[in-house]
């Protein structure tokens, strides 16, 4: 029991240490007039018009704590938060949207045009002020296909991300088909002055993937979409109007580094799961754990990503007691597109575990540092050696729960779900594995 609840201890105490507030308190300063963001310094006096733009599932958390440290000048700024809304009440002069999660709804759609709308009517005089967290893909959108209805956008948006491909491949896709991806919103704000703020949940050196990189350069090209369509088979995924135009290669390509759009633009990263990570091994070497870190399986699927690190915590095993290994970044399940099933990645990663570690003294935490995993109400779950026999007595085997892809459902009758609620921030899952 005591190795399950110091997980479950790493892994809050984690999310507790990269809260977004206190970053931002160390990485942004105004003294008046003067407006710092890490290294770039904006006269604000200069301006005709400040506008801030938050998009992600930390919308609403990143908007207050830009305010709260920007208060001598924050009465100065107008514009949206698109995203995940704050705890506390934005002023009336921003415009909200919920947008949607995992796929677009009414309001990703109203706040593209509103966002498109705001930036193009800007002009060299003016600053912009991005806040990009993750999540921003579905929860702000509208395709250059002017002719898809709503039902067309989150068929394309279900298929991707059901489809088991990377996040960055998946929105490498997504940039060529919107309006608002690939650098398209820095092109709308141009010739404005521009400066974005990243909560990163991509891979590291990854940061054009984030939210489909609406303010980035794009490394990517169109003949990329084309192959990943072919890796994937997405024509057999795709509504029939997005599978035609990706097959008669009919997309257009999205500004790249050096053009013109970028010249005012800079971008700054205030978290990425690398500050999660180091988070946990502080904590769970307080708490007398050996710990080791392996990334090596970002984007793998849920059945390799299980097997390499179980393998590696009973190698450290093998040397030593009390050994903690620590995997931050994402993993991926394919989901057929005619399953229901109630989870998400990181409670389907436990579970395959708990087959694996089956009467054993192993723990493995699987948990999204955003607070919600796939379509559940949990932030993931954790398992240890007797998950499978509880299971049994409960009469809904782990097998099956993994063969319907309902491991949340399983896990929730089994009190085995780590429920946070929506944390407001979103740096990627970490994964805590223990062998006491
Ligand atoms: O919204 C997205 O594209 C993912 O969360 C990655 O940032």
């Amino acid at each position: 029991m005591k190795a399950r609840e110091e997980a479950l201890g790493i892994f809050l105490s984690a999310l507790r240490a990269s809260r977004i507030g206190p970053a931002m308190g160390r990485c942004f300063h105004c003294d008046g007039t003067v407006l710092e963001i890490g290294d770039n310094r904006y006269q604000t006096t200069e301006y005709e018009r400040l506008v801030l733009i938050a998009i992600g599932k930390a919308a609403g958390s990143m908007s207050t704590a830009f305010l709260d440290q920007t208060s001598t000048i924050a009465e100065r700024f107008e514009g949206i938060i698109a995203g995940h809304p704050s705890e506390e009440p934005l002023p009336a002069r921003f415009r909200k949207y919920r947008g949607g999660h995992p796929t677009p709804n009414e309001a990703s759609i109203a706040a593209a045009e509103d966002t498109l709308r705001t930036l193009e009517s800007l002009t060299e005089r003016d600053l912009v002020v991005f806040l990009i967290s993750g999540g921003g893909s579905a929860m702000v959108e509208q395709f250059l296909l002017t002719s898809a209805s709503l039902d067309v956008v989150i068929e394309t948006h279900k298929a991707l991300v059901e489809c088991g491909a990377p996040i960055t491949q998946i929105n490498v896709v997504r940039k060529h088909l919107s309006a608002v991806k690939g650098g398209r919103l820095a092109a709308a704000a141009a010739p404005a002055e521009q400066v974005t703020v990243f909560v990163s949940d991509v891979p590291a050196g990854e940061l054009d993937a984030l939210s489909s990189g609406p303010t980035m350069p794009d490394r990517s090209t169109m003949d990329d979409v084309y192959q990943i369509a072919n890796r994937y088979e997405l024509a057999k995924r795709l509504p029939a109007p997005v599978a035609g135009l990706l097959e008669s290669h009919a997309l257009t390509e999205t500004p790249k580094l050096g053009d013109i759009t970028f010249e005012r633009s800079q971008w700054v990263v205030l978290l990425d799961s690398a500050c999660l990570e180091h988070a946990a091994a502080v904590q769970a070497r307080e708490l007398g754990w050996h710990v080791e870190v392996d990334n090596t399986c970002d984007d793998w699927s849920t059945e390799r990503a299980a097997e390499h690190l179980l393998h590696r915590l009973r190698e450290m095993r093998s040397a030593r007691e009390r050994v903690c290994l620590l995997s931050a970044g994402e993993v991926t399940v394919c989901v057929p597109s005619s399953v229901k099933g109630n989870g998400g990645r990181n409670q389907h990663f436990a579970l395959l575990c708990s087959e694996k570690i089956a009467d054993s003294d192993i723990v493995v935490l699987s948990g999204g540092s955003d607070g919600i995993d796939g379509n559940s109400e949990a932030a993931g779950a954790i398992v240890d050696g007797t998950t499978v026999s509880r299971a049994d007595v409960v009469g809904f085997p782990v097998n099956r729960a993994l063969q319907e892809f309902n491991s949340g459902a399983l896990l929730a009758l089994l009190g085995d779900n780590i429920t946070t609620g929506p944390t407001g921030n979103n740096l990627r899952d970490l994964r805590i594995l223990l062998a006491p």
